[in-house]
């Protein structure tokens, strides 16, 4: 769950220029206050500062109207050197790449804070209220079960990082909570496939316009209930209606210059707070429903405690309605659909590979001794080599997620002094398309190669027979990847999410036929090309694709 600051980010801004002077103005003393706190600044061991025609100015620009092309022209430098230094507004802010950096970064030092993003994002995206915002923004505690050194007399109510932390760490991340919410997903998919198709009979369907429907659906009910999908029959509508928008609500801009994007963010808040104040009526918080893994009113136990806390804690209702917006709708289906969509799109393409994901699936169904029902097991699903290595291969290629962390007091990274108050970038879309870390022979790094995380191992039996074994393997490569993050923030939902990704890909390509029609634009016309990364989406989430693919399948069993 992050979301982007990306080109979609400020355009709504700079469209509005033009018509409003007041904001004209602005920026141009934005970039003389820029410019005079630079001027101003001591000289140092600083890293070597991006390159721009306007001084103060078109840095910003660039990165705010157009990240695909930004982090292409920073990755220049950055081969180079591992930290690259420009100005965003007033901020100074460090692009960083290279394994060692991620390390720094994702350590838990006292001067490398995580929560300035999740703080935006709290700020601009899921509407809290100033009072709750406050809350957060005034506890300095940390996040971890002890309280940061100075801070032990905040009592353990008021230490509201450390308390959604817990939820996190307690109801998504364990293994045994990440296990619960997949078995009842495969449940939901299973069954919403089943009432979708007729086994037998051929189908015509968009990839990525299905999976964000139906896969939506199942992972939705799955999280929160069917009590969502109920109360709110347009919440799909809503939710990718906010998708397209959460970029430009990221800045801030006040609703006279972004109506219709505040409009949609209410809209999608309204129907989270039905959603709560209706589960309030009459759920039994003593009864056993409230600690079982999923009951039908609030769905997962993560959902369950994520509303408890927030209630206990007295949030204000907008709060908590965004909560479950960014927390649990959005962060997580803005995230997993348009890897599911890409994962699809590349075994299609391909009927040798399709093929032989397809073997590897099918050694990992369990049939039901009573019923007869033919399940996946999940955690023999995520451990497949070949099927993990295209997983990791889509998650290289399709996250595009600048991490973001702030220096709370100077540190060195790449052998460059950083000082206190600068923010710190780590854009995945540079790190996992390094070449020097991931270029092979034939498949340079910009290009999907399916076995790219595969090593191939020899076995020598007693007859001297010799078999060859794929094995998945991310030796000495995995602190250049990083699609959920890391340190104490990583992602919590990373468990649950590769579960998730892997078996609805699994579930359609073992029980189904499926054949190529033809690519789509994302209104259904047909396209003259292929479908590539929707950059609009660069720099700060999973990047769906810019075109559908149109398959014609039937569903087998
Ligand atoms: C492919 C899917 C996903 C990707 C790429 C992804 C990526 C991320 C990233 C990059 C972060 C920020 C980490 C950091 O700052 O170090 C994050 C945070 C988070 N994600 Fe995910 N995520 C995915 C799916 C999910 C799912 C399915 C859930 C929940 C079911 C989830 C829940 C969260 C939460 C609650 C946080 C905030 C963590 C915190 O600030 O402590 N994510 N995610």
């Amino acid at each position: 769950m992050e979301t982007n600051m990306s080109s979609r980010a400020a355009r709504a801004f700079f469209e509005a220029v033009p018509q409003n002077p007041t904001v004209l103005i602005t920026a141009g003393l934005l970039a003389i206050v820029t410019a005079a706190v630079y001027l101003l600044s001591p000289g140092s061991n600083r890293a070597p500062a991006l390159g721009e025609t306007i001084p103060y100015f078109s840095n910003a620009y660039q990165y705010m109207t157009d990240m695909r092309s930004f982090l292409a022209r920073a990755g220049k430098y950055l081969r180079s050197s591992s930290v690259v230094r420009f100005r965003l507004g007033p901020k100074k802010v460090y692009l960083v790449t290279k394994a060692s950096n991620m390390q720094v970064l994702f350590r838990t030092t006292a001067n490398v804070d995580t929560n300035i993003f999740f703080l935006m994002i709290q700020e601009n995206l899921w509407a809290s209220s100033k009072r709750d915002l406050d809350r957060f923004r005034n506890d300095p505690s940390g996040r971890l079960k002890n309280p940061a050194p100075g801070t032990e007399h905040i009592p353990a109510e008021k230490r509201y990082w450390a308390g959604l932390h817990h939820i996190f760490h307690e109801y998504l991340a364990r293994t045994h909570e990440s296990n619960a919410l997949a078995a009842n997903f495969q449940r939901q998919f299973a069954a919403r496939l089943e009432e979708r198709f007729p086994a037998g009979e051929w189908a015509a369907v968009r990839i990525l316009e299905f999976v964000r429907a139906d896969m939506t659906m199942a992972a939705t009910t799955t999280l929160a209930g069917p009590r969502m999908l109920g109360l709110n029959p347009n919440l799909l509508r809503e939710l990718w209606d906010f998708d397209e928008i959460a970029a430009s609500l990221v800045w801030g801009l006040p609703k006279w210059i972004n109506r219709e994007a505040w409009k949609k963010r209410d809209r999608f808040n309204a129907s989270c707070v039905r959603y709560l104040e209706d589960g309030w009526k009459d759920f039994d918080w003593d009864g056993p429903a409230a600690s079982a893994s999923w009951e039908p009113v609030w769905g997962s136990r993560y959902v369950r405690e994520l509303v408890r806390w927030m209630r206990q804690c007295g949030f204000d209702k907008e709060t908590m309605g965004g909560a479950m917006m960014i927390l649990v709708i959005f962060g997580t289906n803005g995230n997993t659909i348009p890897i599911v969509a890409w994962c699809l799109i590349e075994l299609v393409k391909d009927k040798d590979l399709l093929a032989r994901v397809r073997a590897e699936i099918e050694t990992t169904y369990v049939t039901d001794s009573a019923t007869g029902t033919r399940t996946i097991d999940p955690q023999a699903l995520v451990a497949l080599p070949l099927f993990q290595s295209v997983f990791v291969e889509i998650l290289r290629l399709h996250v595009s997620m600048n991490v973001t962390r702030e220096a709370v007091g100077p540190i060195t990274l790449g052998g460059y002094e950083i000082e206190k108050g600068a923010v710190l970038q780590a854009p995945t879309e540079i790190s996992h398309f390094d070449e020097g870390v991931w270029g092979a022979p034939g498949h340079p790094a910009a290009e999907f190669w399916a076995e790219r995380h595969l090593q191939y191992v020899d076995a020598v039996d007693e007859k001297g027979q010799v078999t060859r074994t794929p094995q998945f393997s991310m030796t000495g490569r995995s602190n250049d990847f990083f699609p959920f993050g890391g340190g104490v923030s990583i992602c919590p939902g990373r468990f649950f999410a590769k579960q998730e990704i892997m078996l609805t890909a699994a579930m359609l390509v073992s029980r189904f036929d499926i054949e190529f029609v033809e690519w789509t634009t994302l209104d259904g016309s047909p396209s003259d090309r292929p479908a590539q990364n929707d950059v609009r989406w660069s720099g700060g989430a999973s990047v769906p694709p810019d075109r559908d693919m149109k398959v014609r399948w039937r569903r087998r069993w």
